[in-house]
């Protein structure tokens, strides 16, 4: 069963103050679309997803879904949480313990006025189409983490929504579960017609889930863009640590960059003006002493942390370009053959071809 089918999908710009932060997100998804939106702690990620769904009332703005106004801030217009159809899949599920699956789905659809029955029918429909029409009669406390969020989807899409939005779906499961969820989960947003927000931590479900990120921090965007482009070229020091990249700001002449914070990087690519050169932390080679041969970009630094990451170590290196930091990735028998300590010195150095550089 395919739900849902918009007009157009969800337009917002979303302003909203809640003490002394403010949100002020332009946020449009369309129809068949998986966003997922990413952000440090206290960035807005809640403060978005609460807002769209009709809890916190906007002070400017406006919010458009399938061509319905459900809220604009200048007309003083906020259509309640259920008229808005929109389905909610909370972090920890939320199930009505005291009721049974079967009941728990046929909820939404419940105090939408449909009929008991009908309603009913939805629910096993729904239930069916994710493949768990067997869990009906269950209570929630008899459930599987992996069965639960099935069923919170099954509530979710119950009430035909226009929008889907996920808080943290996948942040509830132990390791194992949660691959297999996550896998389960895409195939089940790749057929719902709707728009879908997913509210993230974790770069691995943003990118498996979503056709696109959108990356806040301090209630402002800071990124967009399909999560191949977003991971390859980073635009902020947040997201760079996500996708596990080393960043730095400078200027560029041709293939030399000046950088931000002292020193100079060549980068694979010629460019010139303002600009951000990224590169991976396993492209880092460390030695002990000065290297010979062929690579152009050299530093000393200061081992400050040594990290387990993996089968390998991540050992960051401070006082490079200035004050500047890196990270490299490096296997345990080179940690042991280096005999890198907290505290000592260390020579990094990453070939240009490794360096990407794009405009800031
Ligand atoms: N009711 C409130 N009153 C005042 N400030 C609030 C209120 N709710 C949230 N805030 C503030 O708004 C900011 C954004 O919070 P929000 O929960 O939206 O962030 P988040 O990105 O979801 O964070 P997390 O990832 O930790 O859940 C934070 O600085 C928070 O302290």
């Amino acid at each position: 069963m395919v739900t849902g089918t918009p007009a157009a999908g969800l337009e917002s710009r979303l302003g909203v103050a809640r003490g002394a932060f403010r949100l002020e997100l332009a946020l449009d998804v369309a129809p068949g679309e998986v966003v997922a939106l990413l952000g440090p702690n206290g960035s807005g990620k809640t403060t978005a997803l609460r807002t769209l769904a009709g809890l916190i009332a906007l002070d400017s703005g406006r919010i458009e879904l399938a061509g319905r106004v459900l809220a604009d801030a200048d007309s003083a217009t906020h259509r309640p949480p259920y008229e808005r159809r929109i389905g909610v899949v909370f972090q920890d599920y939320l199930l009505f313990p005291h009721l049974t699956v079967l009941d728990n789905v046929a909820f939404g659809p419940r105090s939408q006025q449909v009929p008991r029955a009908a309603a009913r029918k939805l629910a096993h429909a729904q239930l069916s189409h994710l493949g768990i029409p067997e869990l009906a009669g269950a209570r929630p406390v008899s459930l599987s983490g992996g069965q639960a969020q099935r069923v919170a989807l099954a509530r979710a899409l119950a009430v035909q929504p226009d929008l889907l939005v996920l808080d943290e779906p996948l942040a509830a499961l132990d390791a194992r579960t949660r691959l297999h969820v996550r896998g389960e989960l895409r195939r089940q947003l790749a057929e719902f017609a709707g728009a879908t927000v997913v509210v993230t931590h974790d770069p691995v479900d943003a990118i498996v889930l979503a056709d696109r990120l959108v990356v806040i921090e301090d209630g402002r965007l800071v990124q967009t863009g399909e999560p191949a482009e977003v991971t390859r070229r980073p635009r902020t020091d947040y997201v760079a640590r996500l996708v596990g990249l080393n960043l730095a700001g400078g200027r560029a002449r041709g293939h030399e960059v000046r950088l931000d914070g002292g020193g100079v990087i060549m980068a694979r690519d010629a460019l010139d003006g303002g600009c951000l050169v990224a590169f991976r932390p396993a492209a880092v080679s460390l030695f002990l002493a000065r290297p010979t041969g062929s690579p152009r970009n050299i530093w000393m630094g200061t081992v400050g942390g040594l990290e387990p990451h993996g089968d390998g170590v991540r050992v960051e290196v401070t006082g490079v370009w200035g004050d500047g930091s890196l990270v490299a990735e490096i296997t345990q028998a080179a940690l042991a053959e280096l005999g890198l300590r907290v505290g000592g010195e260390v020579w990094a150095s990453v070939k240009a071809s490794e360096v990407d550089v794009y405009p800031s």
